[in-house]
């Protein structure tokens, strides 16, 4: 029997205006369907338009392009079936448990007796009953986000947008968590029809979903997707779970390979530098130079064992492969000839070759660096900078771009920084 769509989305493109105006692609053509009785997982790197697709769907922000449906409607504002679950929980902190779960309610107009009623019995589900008076601040984090999910619950909602809704809370509250809302789906305790959850926790993905579907990145793109035909409640040490971690691995790193590497997008000043830093750049490299990977290894086993979130090490490997210090292919992830004299070498060496590889891969850093040269002073303010990468992305991250343009400039000794000034500068002794 096929299953009835819930949503559907056909050709949907979205742009943002860059702060000098020009129109940039974060949506190029995406088709997504959500039916009825499924959970899909959405996968992808940071920026590639996982969260502006979930606004989309609820209605939050209209698309450029294509058509959105919800149970063969047009979406064209927000959807009253849909809720959302935020990473940040957002509540309001000067109201309590109770009256933060009734405001859903309040906004469809129902009466305040039986927004009690209901608030009570979603509370009661998930877990929360004897809190209704307590505010915010007084609860754990894990409890917060409960009150995040009974405040989307206690609408009934047919669908559930969840947008990393476990990945602000510790691996076991997360876990646990995420079990109970396993729970309440697998046994009809609630009346949601889909859901979609918004990850970068592979591991989480094959959890929760029945179907995985990886988005691309610069524009987000629909690159494939996993189908998940395995009984919930799965065990995370199966061997079928774990083949499937390690096939998602796999084909998340492809798109690595491919937008790291090789692809157009790291070739121009506004490609996102990777958030990673230089300690675990290097834990990761040492890590896989010794015994027992000896060099290479299969991603899901070193993950094992650096006990770092997908959402830590897949800009660590991205960061690794733009720097030519490792490669990664189908899952593997192999130390380079130079990775390994990399690891070799003494603090003074690693930061010359860090240097060395930062001006050749990374245009910002060379950039930087080529100003740095040509000024009469030596010196170089960030607002031009800034305002230059605000041309292909929002303000908070052309600031965390460039942070982490300068951390690495500074390791490699490529420019230096003056914190009090704000203003950047040629090492000592680089000057003429
Ligand atoms: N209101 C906006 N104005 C301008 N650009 C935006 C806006 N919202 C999102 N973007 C851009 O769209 C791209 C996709 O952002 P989005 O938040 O959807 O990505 P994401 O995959 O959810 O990222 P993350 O995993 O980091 O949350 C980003 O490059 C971002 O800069």
């Amino acid at each position: 029997m096929t299953q009835k769509n819930v949503m559907q989305l056909v050709g949907v493109n979205k742009s943002f205006k860059a702060a000098d105006g020009t129109a940039r692609l974060v949506l190029d053509q995406v088709d997504f369907e959500l039916k009825e009785g499924e959970i899909v997982a959405l996968l992808g790197k940071s920026g590639s338009g996982k969260s502006t697709l979930l606004r989309i769907m609820a209605g939050l922000i209209p698309a450029d392009q294509g058509q959105m449906t919800y149970r063969d409607r047009a979406i064209d504002g927000p959807v009253a079936g849909v809720a959302m679950v935020f990473q940040s929980f957002a509540l309001f902190p000067w109201l309590t448990v109770q009256q933060n779960v009734e405001l859903g309610l309040e906004a469809q107009g129902v009466p305040a007796a039986e927004r009690e009623l209901r608030a009570d019995a979603v509370l009661e589900l998930i877990g929360l009953a004897g809190f209704g008076g307590a505010l915010p601040r007084e609860l754990s984090g894990g409890m917060k986000q409960r009150v995040g999910i009974a405040r989307a619950l206690v609408t009934n909602p047919d669908v559930l947008l969840m947008d990393e809704a476990f990945s602000a809370l510790d691996v076991l509250t997360g876990e646990t968590l995420r079990n109970d809302m396993l729970d309440l789906w697998e046994h009809s305790k609630i009346s949601t029809k889909g859901i979609l959850v918004v990850s970068h926790n592979i591991e989480e993905a094959v959890m929760m979903a029945d179907r995985v579907i990886i988005l691309g990145s610069d524009p987000g793109r629909v690159r494939c997707e996993v189908k998940i035909d395995l009984p919930r409640p799965r065990d995370v040490e199966s061997l079928e779970v774990r083949t499937l971690i390690d096939e998602i691995y796999g084909l998340m790193t492809m798109r690595h390979v491919h937008d790291a590497s090789v692809g157009e997008a790291t070739h121009h000043l506004g490609y996102r530098l990777p958030d990673t830093d230089i300690s675990r750049i290097e834990g990761v490299l040492d890590l896989l130079a010794d015994s027992p990977f000896n060099g290479r290894a299969d991603l899901p086993q070193l993950a094992q064992e650096t006990e770092l979130s997908d959402e830590e090490l897949f800009p660590t490997y991205e960061a690794l492969s733009l720097l030519g210090l490792a490669t990664i292919d189908q899952g593997d992830i192999s130390l380079t000839p130079l990775g390994s004299r990399y690891v070799e070498a003494d603090k003074q060496n690693k930061q010359e070759l860090f240097g060395q590889q930062l001006l050749t891969h990374v245009p910002l850093a060379s950039h930087i660096r080529r100003h740095l040269e040509n000024e009469a002073n030596g010196s170089l303010a960030e607002a031009p900078l800034l305002e230059l990468l605000e041309e292909f992305m929002k303000e908070d991250e052309a600031k965390r771009v460039l942070e982490i343009a300068i951390e690495w400039g500074r390791y490699g000794e490529v420019y230096e920084y003056d914190y009090h000034t704000g203003r950047l500068t040629l090492p000592d002794g680089d000057e003429d």
